[in-house]
């Protein structure tokens, strides 16, 4: 791919665990754009997650996921906010590796519900159940988080804070490097 290796930043992270709301302030904090995967399948597809998932169903969401991943870690300085179920590809995974620095945001199942009680816009955690629902998700899914950088319990923090803190480890990574390449 580019010269540049690991020259974006990726949060990943169970839904509501603040991916898009984190994103969009470390972007500002960096003056860098804030590309939500979520938003540029919404684009690609001409329709809302829910009516993509309801017309053409998830295996589609998750090919246009897979492009749109590839698509916009091809570029350079962009903070690249995901999906909570992004990481289960394997070449996600890689290419999140290969071209980025790797936040994984994470919340106790009780924050996650109170997050996302109220949202009808995640297919997945549609009807009853919610709580039951989120608890066998998250229980499935923990092990495809562990390869980030760096990993941020978001339950008692504000977003900025946040923001912050992936700022400062990034920062901290980007000066080991130049070190490292004199
Ligand atoms: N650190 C936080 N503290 C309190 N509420 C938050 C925090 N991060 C996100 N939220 C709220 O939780 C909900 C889900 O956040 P969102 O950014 O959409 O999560 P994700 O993109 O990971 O699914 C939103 O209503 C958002 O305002
Ligand atoms: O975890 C998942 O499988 C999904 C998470 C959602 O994004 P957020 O994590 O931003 O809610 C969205 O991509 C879609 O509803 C599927
Ligand atoms: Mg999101």
């Amino acid at each position: 791919m580019s010269t540049q290796p690991r020259s974006n930043i990726v949060l990943i992270g169970f839904m509501g665990t603040g991916k898009t709301t984190v994103g969009l302030k470390l972007a500002d904090r960096l003056g860098w754009p804030m590309i939500d995967t979520d938003e540029e399948i919404v684009k690609k597809a001409g329709m809302s997650i829910p009516e993509l998932f309801a017309t053409h169903g998830e295996a589609h969401f998750r090919t246009l996921e897979r492009e749109v991943v590839r698509e916009t870690l091809a570029g350079s300085h962009r903070v690249i906010s995901t999906g909570g179920g992004a990481v289960l590809a394997e070449e996600n995974r890689a290419c999140m590796s290969e071209r980025g620095f790797v936040a994984a945001l994470s919340a106790s199942l009780e924050t996650i519900v109170e997050r996302v009680k109220n949202d009808s816009n995640r297919p997945l955690l549609q009807g009853s159940g919610l709580e039951e629902k989120v608890r066998t998700m998250l229980q499935e899914r923990q092990d495809a988080y562990r390869f980030a950088d760096l990993t941020i319990d978001t339950s008692p923090l504000a977003a900025d804070d946040i923001a912050e803190h992936i700022f400062n480890a990034w920062t901290k990574e980007r000066l080991k490097r130049e070190e490292l390449s004199g």
